[in-house]
């Protein structure tokens, strides 16, 4: 039986309220802590590391609500509801630090974007008597929960534990979705793993190229570029190691960000030899499995949409450059020969940069005349072969990276990337968040 009332919300007297536990106090932890005690939580306690207290205190000064602790002994020892939010590299060894002191009876949660480890950690280190059901936010700290995805996964203890869990939650108004730990690493393997590849490919082609190419050519770059530059500069401006735990450490990520650099390859390698034949043949095939008719799913994203984001002016449109848009023809390309369904998991679980980039994605393929422009340009116009040469490097690097399993060396390709792009990052993260909300809405019936 729980001790908390079905229902029970923040207006709750404060003695009747949960006490909330936060360790990690990075981006995700702090956006928590103040989410939920804007929402009006009471007593919610966190922590970072101990050699952090006086910073994470500081920084948390506005928020009376969040008492900040030495470390995850105190925290785990007084909280009924304990979020771990580390990374996911450390969250064995942080887990088997803190589990033990978890209050009897207590329910606990880790927001790491993959939950393999998780599972593992939390199976093996905490005592039989606490519950766990975990939690993902599917989407930055930097985007409004309201609407979003909040995965949830009841894996050991009673149906009350999953209705606390939902009810402390319930302020950040994020849309459940109930998931196994496996599901969700297929599912999340399913909508990011590629989507990240891409665009740290795009990154690293641009860094490799020295140039930032929506800049340098002064021409009309439409709404389908402006997505690509505000999404890889997002990604960049993120936690390296965000991407690296959901690449390395997820099994199924793997396979994808390997077949990504496969079809890359290949699909460059028709451009190369002027086949274009062959080419329309195959990324019409991919485009019949993946895109499968017109009526199935809404187009996502109109010219009226991607029109707000274009830069240049559109009387000059006939100037634009026209694009293979190679890393979209080997996403679609790397879903099909996966058999992959991504739009089967765009409504459950997409996050704000997936929908975006596989609506760019819907754009082009459901247009006949788009998708023809790019195969034309692919073999026909050698202006972007450079960039395209740099690209199918690049998503090769980054499999191979990911392939060693080397947090090391991933760590210095992300940042080598992020640091070329420092000095844009601010602007991109205003074009990106009102891109992500247009986005967000659109689509939705
Ligand atoms: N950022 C995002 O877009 C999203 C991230 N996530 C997931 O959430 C988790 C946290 O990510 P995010 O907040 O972005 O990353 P951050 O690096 O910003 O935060 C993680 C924090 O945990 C701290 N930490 C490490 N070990 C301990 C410990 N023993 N005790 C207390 N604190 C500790 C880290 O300290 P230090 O830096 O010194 O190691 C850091 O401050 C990750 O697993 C990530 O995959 C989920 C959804 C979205
Ligand atoms: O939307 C994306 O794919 C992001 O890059 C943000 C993100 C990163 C990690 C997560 O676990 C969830 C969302």
């Amino acid at each position: 039986m729980s001790r908390f009332p079905k229902g029970i919300s923040p207006s709750a007297p404060i003695d009747e309220q949960p006490t909330i536990g936060l360790i990690g106090m990075g981006e995700m932890g702090k956006m928590y802590a103040k989410r939920l005690s804007d929402a009006g939580w009471k007593k919610i306690n966190a922590c970072d590391l101990p050699s952090k207290l006086e910073q994470v205190k500081t920084s948390m000064k506005d928020y009376p609500n969040v008492k900040i602790l030495k470390d995850g002994h105190l925290v785990s020892r007084s909280s009924d509801f304990i979020i771990y939010s580390v990374e996911a590299e450390f969250i064995k060894r942080v887990v088997a630090e803190y589990g033990h002191s978890t209050k009897l009876g207590a329910i606990v949660a880790g927001q790491t974007s993959v939950k393999a480890p998780e599972r593992a950690a939390f199976e093996e280190y905490l005592p039989d008597d606490v519950h766990i059901v975990s939690c993902h936010s599917l989407h930055g700290p930097g985007v409004p929960p309201a609407g979003q995805p909040l995965v949830i996964i009841h894996h050991r203890g009673p149906e009350w534990a999953v209705q606390l869990v939902e009810d402390i939650l319930r302020p950040f108004q994020s849309r459940y979705v109930y998931l196994s730990y496996d599901d969700h690493d297929l599912v999340t393997a399913n909508t990011q793993a590629v989507t990240h590849a891409a665009f740290l490919s795009m990154g690293t082609a641009w860094l490799n190229a020295d140039e930032y190419p929506w800049e340098s050519t002064g021409l009309y770059v439409s709404g389908i570029e402006v997505v690509k530059v505000n999404i890889t500069l997002r990604i960049y401006s993120n936690k390296w190691h965000v991407y690296a735990g959901l690449a390395i450490l997820n099994p199924s990520a793997g396979i994808q960000i390997d077949q990504y650099a496969k079809s890359t390859t290949e699909l460059f390698k028709l451009m190369l030899a002027g086949d274009k034949e062959s080419l329309r043949k195959r990324v019409y095939e991919a485009k019949s499995k993946v895109f499968k008719t017109n009526t199935q799913h809404p187009i996502l994203l109109s010219e009226d949409v991607l029109d707000q984001f274009s830069l240049g002016k559109k009387a000059d449109v006939s100037k634009a450059l026209s694009n293979s848009h190679l890393s979209l023809l080997a996403m679609v390309d790397c879903w099909a020969t996966l058999g992959i369904d991504p739009l089967a998991h765009l409504e459950l679980a997409g996050t704000p940069i997936f929908r975006m980039w596989i609506g760019v994605a819907e754009y082009l393929f459901r247009s006949t005349s788009k998708l023809d422009a790019a195969i034309n340009a692919a073999v026909s116009d050698v202006t972007h072969r450079a960039h395209d040469a740099e690209f199918t490097l690049a998503a090769r690097g980054w499999s191979q990276c990911v392939s060693f399993g080397s947090f090391e060396l991933y760590e210095r390709r992300f940042k080598e990337t992020a640091e070329f792009f420092q000095s844009r990052f601010k602007e991109a993260a205003e074009v990106g968040a009102k891109m992500i909300q247009v986005i967000s809405q659109s689509g939705k019936k």
